[in-house]
């Protein structure tokens, strides 16, 4: 009989397993005379169910990503998914479907996720409405998100009519009101002060832990990322290390750990400091060990 040799084993595909994944990201910005590299070709995944804050100088393309994710920008190159949708390829009406109905999105001012002559009522059941919710539904909807994010006394109020911490809880309320897998938030605690960003942030994390979704913050606020399990910090359009952290249990401290992140080519970027420090340059002589990697100036012969 004849036996045929067994397949080779296929490699799952990078991130299968995750909710959002970006391979090789990049997003250029072109004008007549400039070309801006926002994004060079950022690896990143983010599992269903984790709440993850993304940190890094201004302009090193947090808000790139961020709109990407949410799709109202579009990638120049690179493998971009989430929840199983692909970004770069989408059709008009699938975009308009993923942005109702897939992601949420709250912007660092409240006044673009609210309308000014709206209520806080009205306004969670706009995506709603317009989503061909029946009626019943979005009421229930409106009521359970308002209370639960702690805004349920601002229902019959307009934005101007509520402080700016609880403007931005009921822009979460919008966010979640279709039920999104992802919910995406830029510096949403940026104009605020620190007691009523940390009421906003309780607000992303309850949002995380009893609705379910997978949410990633964009913040400067050392305080908000400290909070968080995983921080990944982006450097020149690329994620460069990462922090993850295990909060304290009864018996255990919290720990906190940084990781460099490595990407799919291999390539590590090593910290100024360290270059700075050993004098590093433009080649580097490296050597396996056991149980790691040396990386040596190609000045020191003897190594
Ligand atoms: N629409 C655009 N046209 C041209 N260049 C842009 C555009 N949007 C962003 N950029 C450029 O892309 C780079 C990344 O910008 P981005 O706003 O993503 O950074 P950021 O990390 O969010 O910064 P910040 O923390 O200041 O908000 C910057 O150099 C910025 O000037």
């Amino acid at each position: 009989m004849l036996t045929l040799p067994d397949a080779p084993r296929r490699e799952p595909e990078f991130g299968h397993d995750a909710l959002v994944v970006c391979d090789n990201l990049v997003r250029i910005y072109q004008s007549e005379t400039v070309e801006v590299q926002a994004l060079q070709g950022l690896d990143l995944l983010v599992h269903e169910g984790e709440m993850i804050a993304l940190v890094g100088a201004s302009g090193s393309g947090k808000s790139t990503l961020l709109n990407v994710l949410a799709g109202v920008d579009s990638p120049t190159a690179g493998r971009t998914r989430v929840a199983g949708h692909d970004l770069i390829d989408m059709t008009r009406s699938e975009q308009v479907h993923y942005r109702r109905h897939v992601v949420g999105f709250v912007r660092q001012q409240a006044a673009r996720n609210l309308v000014p002559y709206l209520t806080a009522a009205q306004v969670v059941d706009l995506p709603m409405t317009i989503a061909g919710t029946p009626r019943a539904r979005r009421h229930e909807r409106t009521t359970e998100l308002l209370e639960l994010l702690g805004v349920s006394h601002c229902a019959d109020r307009r934005p101007l009519e509520m402080s700016g911490g609880e403007q931005q809880r009921v822009s979460i309320a919008v966010a979640l009101a279709n039920e999104p897998r992802l919910l995406l938030a830029d510096e949403p605690t940026g104009e605020l002060d620190s007691e009523t960003g940390a009421e906003v942030f309780a607000a992303l994390r309850t949002a995380n832990r009893e609705l379910g979704a997978t949410v990633v913050v964009v913040t400067h606020d050392a305080g908000v990322s400290e909070q968080v399990a995983r921080t990944v910090a982006i450097r020149d359009g690329r994620t460069s290390s990462e922090v993850l952290r295990s909060h304290e249990t009864a018996g255990t401290p919290g720990t906190a750990e940084e990781f460099a992140v490595m990407d799919r080519s291999g390539r590590v970027q090593l910290p100024r400091e360290y270059r700075e420090a050993l004098n590093l340059t433009r080649r580097v002589r490296l050597a396996l060990a056991d149980d790691h990697v040396q990386i040596r100036s190609d000045r020191d012969e003897g190594a």
